[in-house]
């Protein structure tokens, strides 16, 4: 398990930001729950809390899946150790789980 609680499958490394919770080595690829797997690429921006990459799916969660899942996705990784998790895991991240499987939202 890397240092982002985000249900990543490898913890081989990308470049990382300029802040100190971006230095935390990023998973090369990324599945939330049983979503479809998706490879971490180029780095879109960042937040007050966290760093924003494309995610291109690079497999179906299995092989009848039939989900309208976007083959790319926007993918947000926030530190458990970020300033927005002081106080536990963001609300953020509620909403996040509960959106998750609709179209583009992994
Ligand atoms: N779907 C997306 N497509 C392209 N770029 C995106 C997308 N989502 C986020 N970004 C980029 O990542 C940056 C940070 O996004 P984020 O959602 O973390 O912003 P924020 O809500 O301001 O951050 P925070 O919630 O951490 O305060 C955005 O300003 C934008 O440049």
């Amino acid at each position: 398990m890397n240092d982002y609680d985000r249900g990543a499958t490898s913890p081989d490394k990308l470049p990382g930001g300029e802040d100190e919770t971006s230095t935390a080595p990023l998973p090369e690829k990324v599945q939330v729950s049983n979503s479809p797997v998706y490879k971490v690429e180029r780095k879109l921006g960042k937040g007050g809390f966290g760093q924003v990459y494309v995610g291109r799916r690079i497999s179906p969660t299995n092989a009848n899946d039939t989900t309208t899942g976007s083959n790319a996705v926007a993918l947000k990784f926030e530190h458990r150790n970020s300033k927005g998790c002081n106080y536990g895991p963001p609300y953020e991240w509620q909403v996040y789980n509960t959106l998750g499987g609709i179209h583009g939202m992994p």
